[in-house]
Protein backbone atom coordinates (compact mmCIF):
# COMPACT_ATOMS: atom_id res chain seq x y z
CA UNK A 1 0.00 0.00 0.00
CA UNK A 2 1.67 3.65 -1.09
CA UNK A 3 0.42 6.66 0.01
CA UNK A 4 1.48 9.69 -2.30
CA UNK A 5 3.09 12.43 -0.01
CA UNK A 6 3.35 16.16 -0.91
CA UNK A 7 6.23 18.14 0.47
CA UNK A 8 4.61 21.63 0.86
CA UNK A 9 6.76 23.88 -0.26
CA UNK A 10 5.65 27.14 2.16
CA UNK A 11 7.05 27.41 5.28
CA UNK A 12 4.75 28.28 8.30
CA UNK A 13 5.18 32.46 8.90
CA UNK A 14 5.48 33.02 12.69
CA UNK A 15 8.10 30.56 13.44
CA UNK A 16 12.11 30.29 13.30
CA UNK A 17 13.18 28.20 10.32
CA UNK A 18 16.19 26.80 9.86
CA UNK A 19 17.88 25.62 6.90
CA UNK A 20 16.84 21.76 6.37
CA UNK A 21 19.26 18.98 5.91
CA UNK A 22 20.25 17.89 3.22
CA UNK A 23 18.10 14.87 2.71
CA UNK A 24 15.16 16.74 4.08
CA UNK A 25 15.70 19.64 1.09
CA UNK A 26 12.00 20.23 0.87
CA UNK A 27 10.97 19.25 4.16
CA UNK A 28 10.69 22.84 6.16
CA UNK A 29 11.19 22.83 9.87
CA UNK A 30 11.23 25.57 12.61
CA UNK A 31 12.85 24.95 15.94
CA UNK A 32 9.97 25.84 18.64
CA UNK A 33 12.05 26.98 21.61
CA UNK A 34 10.51 24.30 24.12
CA UNK A 35 14.00 22.76 25.21
CA UNK A 36 14.54 23.49 29.02
CA UNK A 37 17.07 19.99 29.78
CA UNK A 38 20.36 19.35 28.51
CA UNK A 39 22.39 16.38 28.18
CA UNK A 40 19.44 14.22 28.09
CA UNK A 41 20.88 11.06 25.64
CA UNK A 42 19.04 8.59 23.48
CA UNK A 43 20.32 5.31 23.45
CA UNK A 44 19.96 3.67 19.55
CA UNK A 45 17.07 1.67 19.14
CA UNK A 46 15.46 2.10 22.52
CA UNK A 47 12.38 3.28 23.36
CA UNK A 48 13.69 6.64 25.44
CA UNK A 49 12.57 9.94 24.33
CA UNK A 50 14.82 11.49 21.90
CA UNK A 51 16.15 14.98 22.43
CA UNK A 52 14.33 16.64 19.72
CA UNK A 53 10.84 15.68 18.42
CA UNK A 54 9.49 16.82 14.91
CA UNK A 55 5.80 18.00 15.11
CA UNK A 56 4.52 17.07 11.60
CA UNK A 57 1.27 18.49 10.18
CA UNK A 58 -0.20 20.96 7.35
CA UNK A 59 -2.09 23.18 9.85
CA UNK A 60 -0.56 26.27 11.45
CA UNK A 61 -3.26 26.88 13.87
CA UNK A 62 -2.99 23.18 15.09
CA UNK A 63 0.94 24.36 15.27
CA UNK A 64 -0.17 27.66 17.16
CA UNK A 65 -2.06 25.85 19.52
CA UNK A 66 0.41 22.52 20.45
CA UNK A 67 3.32 25.13 20.96
CA UNK A 68 0.72 27.27 23.75
CA UNK A 69 -0.16 23.65 25.38
CA UNK A 70 3.45 22.51 25.02
CA UNK A 71 5.04 26.04 26.79
CA UNK A 72 1.77 25.90 29.28
CA UNK A 73 2.82 22.50 30.02
CA UNK A 74 6.28 23.47 32.14
CA UNK A 75 9.73 22.16 31.41
CA UNK A 76 10.04 19.31 28.70
CA UNK A 77 12.86 16.78 28.37
CA UNK A 78 13.05 17.72 24.73
CA UNK A 79 12.38 20.02 21.65
CA UNK A 80 9.57 20.35 19.38
CA UNK A 81 10.67 21.01 16.30
CA UNK A 82 7.80 22.30 13.62
CA UNK A 83 8.05 20.32 10.53
CA UNK A 84 5.90 21.58 7.92
CA UNK A 85 4.59 18.30 5.73
CA UNK A 86 1.38 18.01 3.32
CA UNK A 87 -0.10 15.00 5.23
CA UNK A 88 -2.70 12.44 3.34
CA UNK A 89 -6.02 12.62 4.16
CA UNK A 90 -6.76 8.72 4.78
CA UNK A 91 -9.64 7.04 5.95
CA UNK A 92 -10.70 4.39 8.07
CA UNK A 93 -10.98 4.27 12.11
CA UNK A 94 -9.63 7.52 13.63
CA UNK A 95 -6.96 5.94 15.36
CA UNK A 96 -5.40 3.98 12.23
CA UNK A 97 -5.73 7.23 10.53
CA UNK A 98 -3.59 9.07 13.02
CA UNK A 99 -1.13 5.97 13.02
CA UNK A 100 -0.44 5.83 9.43
CA UNK A 101 -0.11 9.58 9.15
CA UNK A 102 2.60 8.92 12.05
CA UNK A 103 4.45 6.33 9.65
CA UNK A 104 4.67 8.00 6.34
CA UNK A 105 5.99 11.38 8.63
CA UNK A 106 8.34 9.50 10.57
CA UNK A 107 9.21 7.98 6.96
CA UNK A 108 9.64 11.09 5.22
CA UNK A 109 11.83 12.97 8.12
CA UNK A 110 13.65 9.83 8.93
CA UNK A 111 13.44 11.10 12.48
CA UNK A 112 10.93 10.92 15.67
CA UNK A 113 7.65 12.81 14.61
CA UNK A 114 4.39 13.43 16.49
CA UNK A 115 1.42 13.89 14.40
CA UNK A 116 -2.14 14.35 14.95
CA UNK A 117 -5.50 13.88 13.29
CA UNK A 118 -8.55 15.32 14.36
CA UNK A 119 -12.19 15.00 14.43
CA UNK A 120 -15.75 15.95 14.88
CA UNK A 121 -18.44 13.69 15.52
CA UNK A 122 -21.95 13.99 15.32
CA UNK A 123 -23.50 11.43 17.99
CA UNK A 124 -26.81 11.66 16.00
CA UNK A 125 -24.95 10.39 12.72
CA UNK A 126 -23.32 7.96 15.36
CA UNK A 127 -19.91 9.65 15.20
CA UNK A 128 -19.84 11.09 11.26
CA UNK A 129 -18.63 13.01 10.37
CA UNK A 130 -15.55 12.15 12.20
CA UNK A 131 -12.20 12.03 10.57
CA UNK A 132 -13.98 13.24 7.31
CA UNK A 133 -14.74 16.48 8.62
CA UNK A 134 -12.51 18.39 6.86
CA UNK A 135 -14.19 17.85 3.87
CA UNK A 136 -17.68 18.37 5.02
CA UNK A 137 -16.43 21.65 6.67
CA UNK A 138 -14.84 22.56 3.29
CA UNK A 139 -17.55 21.68 1.24
CA UNK A 140 -20.61 22.79 3.35
CA UNK A 141 -19.46 25.04 5.90
CA UNK A 142 -20.90 26.18 8.90
CA UNK A 143 -24.28 26.60 8.05
CA UNK A 144 -24.21 23.22 6.30
CA UNK A 145 -22.58 21.10 9.71
CA UNK A 146 -25.55 22.69 11.46
CA UNK A 147 -28.27 21.55 8.58
CA UNK A 148 -26.77 18.43 8.44
CA UNK A 149 -28.76 17.94 12.15
CA UNK A 150 -31.66 19.52 11.40
CA UNK A 151 -33.63 16.02 11.31
CA UNK A 152 -32.65 15.41 14.78
CA UNK A 153 -33.03 16.78 18.29
CA UNK A 154 -29.52 15.44 19.31
CA UNK A 155 -27.09 18.52 18.38
CA UNK A 156 -24.99 16.47 20.89
CA UNK A 157 -21.03 15.98 19.29
CA UNK A 158 -17.78 15.51 20.29
CA UNK A 159 -14.12 16.83 19.54
CA UNK A 160 -11.23 14.58 19.44
CA UNK A 161 -7.85 14.64 18.69
CA UNK A 162 -5.45 11.64 18.43
CA UNK A 163 -1.68 12.20 19.02
CA UNK A 164 0.13 9.41 17.42
CA UNK A 165 4.10 9.39 18.32
CA UNK A 166 7.15 7.53 16.97
CA UNK A 167 10.44 7.54 17.88
CA UNK A 168 11.30 6.51 14.06
CA UNK A 169 10.43 5.34 10.75
CA UNK A 170 10.80 1.33 11.86
CA UNK A 171 9.00 1.54 15.07
CA UNK A 172 5.13 1.10 15.91
CA UNK A 173 3.45 4.14 16.34
CA UNK A 174 1.90 4.94 20.00
CA UNK A 175 -1.60 6.79 20.43
CA UNK A 176 -2.79 9.00 23.13
CA UNK A 177 -6.71 10.13 22.75
CA UNK A 178 -8.45 13.59 23.70
CA UNK A 179 -12.10 14.20 23.86
CA UNK A 180 -14.02 17.25 24.63
CA UNK A 181 -18.00 16.87 24.65
CA UNK A 182 -20.30 19.59 23.27
CA UNK A 183 -22.55 20.56 20.68
CA UNK A 184 -22.66 21.79 17.45
CA UNK A 185 -24.95 25.40 17.42
CA UNK A 186 -25.03 28.13 14.74
CA UNK A 187 -21.53 30.30 14.09
CA UNK A 188 -20.64 32.40 16.95
CA UNK A 189 -17.27 34.10 17.38
CA UNK A 190 -14.37 34.98 14.81
CA UNK A 191 -14.01 32.44 11.77
CA UNK A 192 -10.08 31.73 12.74
CA UNK A 193 -9.90 28.22 13.13
CA UNK A 194 -12.05 25.69 11.03
CA UNK A 195 -15.26 24.33 12.90
CA UNK A 196 -14.77 26.42 16.31
CA UNK A 197 -17.29 28.48 15.77
CA UNK A 198 -20.04 25.49 15.98
CA UNK A 199 -18.38 23.67 18.06
CA UNK A 200 -19.63 24.62 21.55
CA UNK A 201 -17.94 22.61 24.58
CA UNK A 202 -20.40 21.31 27.50
CA UNK A 203 -20.54 23.97 30.27
CA UNK A 204 -18.68 26.82 29.13
CA UNK A 205 -21.37 29.03 27.25
CA UNK A 206 -19.12 29.68 24.38
CA UNK A 207 -18.08 28.52 20.93
CA UNK A 208 -14.30 27.12 20.91
CA UNK A 209 -14.14 30.14 18.70
CA UNK A 210 -15.58 32.73 21.87
CA UNK A 211 -13.22 31.25 23.95
CA UNK A 212 -10.12 32.96 24.63
CA UNK A 213 -7.39 30.75 23.45
CA UNK A 214 -5.85 29.84 26.62
CA UNK A 215 -9.67 28.61 27.64
CA UNK A 216 -9.72 26.30 24.88
CA UNK A 217 -6.08 25.29 25.45
CA UNK A 218 -7.04 23.96 29.02
CA UNK A 219 -10.21 22.01 28.08
CA UNK A 220 -9.93 21.02 24.32
CA UNK A 221 -9.14 18.16 22.82
CA UNK A 222 -6.24 18.78 21.98
CA UNK A 223 -4.96 19.80 25.25
CA UNK A 224 -6.02 16.29 26.55
CA UNK A 225 -4.59 13.66 24.05
CA UNK A 226 -1.25 15.75 24.29
CA UNK A 227 -1.09 15.91 27.99
CA UNK A 228 -1.25 12.34 27.44
CA UNK A 229 1.84 12.06 25.34
CA UNK A 230 3.36 15.11 27.38
CA UNK A 231 3.62 12.61 30.24
CA UNK A 232 4.09 9.78 28.33
CA UNK A 233 7.20 11.89 26.58
CA UNK A 234 8.58 12.79 30.02
CA UNK A 235 8.28 9.50 31.72
CA UNK A 236 10.39 7.82 28.62
CA UNK A 237 12.84 10.41 29.17
CA UNK A 238 16.50 9.67 29.84
CA UNK A 239 17.35 9.91 33.58
CA UNK A 240 21.09 10.62 32.52
CA UNK A 241 21.83 14.32 33.16
CA UNK A 242 25.67 14.30 31.96
O1 LIG B 1 -9.32 22.58 17.23
C1 LIG B 1 -9.88 22.73 16.13
N1 LIG B 1 -10.89 23.62 15.95
C2 LIG B 1 -11.49 23.81 14.79
N2 LIG B 1 -11.16 23.13 13.65
C3 LIG B 1 -10.17 22.21 13.77
C4 LIG B 1 -9.51 21.97 14.99
N3 LIG B 1 -8.56 21.03 14.77
C5 LIG B 1 -8.65 20.67 13.51
N4 LIG B 1 -9.62 21.38 12.89
C6 LIG B 1 -10.06 21.23 11.50
C7 LIG B 1 -8.95 21.26 10.49
C8 LIG B 1 -9.41 20.29 9.45
O2 LIG B 1 -10.38 20.90 8.62
C9 LIG B 1 -10.11 19.22 10.28
C10 LIG B 1 -9.19 18.16 10.83
O3 LIG B 1 -8.49 17.49 9.80
P1 LIG B 1 -6.97 17.07 10.02
O4 LIG B 1 -6.58 16.19 8.91
O5 LIG B 1 -6.76 16.58 11.42
O6 LIG B 1 -6.21 18.48 9.95
P2 LIG B 1 -5.41 19.21 8.78
O7 LIG B 1 -5.53 18.44 7.51
O8 LIG B 1 -5.83 20.62 8.75
O9 LIG B 1 -3.91 19.18 9.29
P3 LIG B 1 -2.84 17.96 9.26
O10 LIG B 1 -1.81 18.33 8.25
O11 LIG B 1 -2.25 17.89 10.64
O12 LIG B 1 -3.57 16.70 8.88
O13 LIG B 1 -10.64 19.91 11.40
MG1 LIG C 1 -5.09 16.38 7.51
Amino acid sequence: MSFATTIHPLPFSGHKLRSPTANLSSVKQGRVRLQHRRGATTAAGSMSTPKTISFATGNKKKLEEVVAILAAGGTLPFTVQATKIDLPELQGEAEDISKEKCRIAAKTIQGAVMVEDTSLCFNALKGLPGPYIKWFLDKLGHEGLNKMLVGFEDKTAYAQCIFAYTPGPDMEPVTFVGRTEGRIVPARGPHSFGWDPVFEPDGTGQTYAEMDPEAKNKISHRYRALDLLRKYLVSHASQDQS
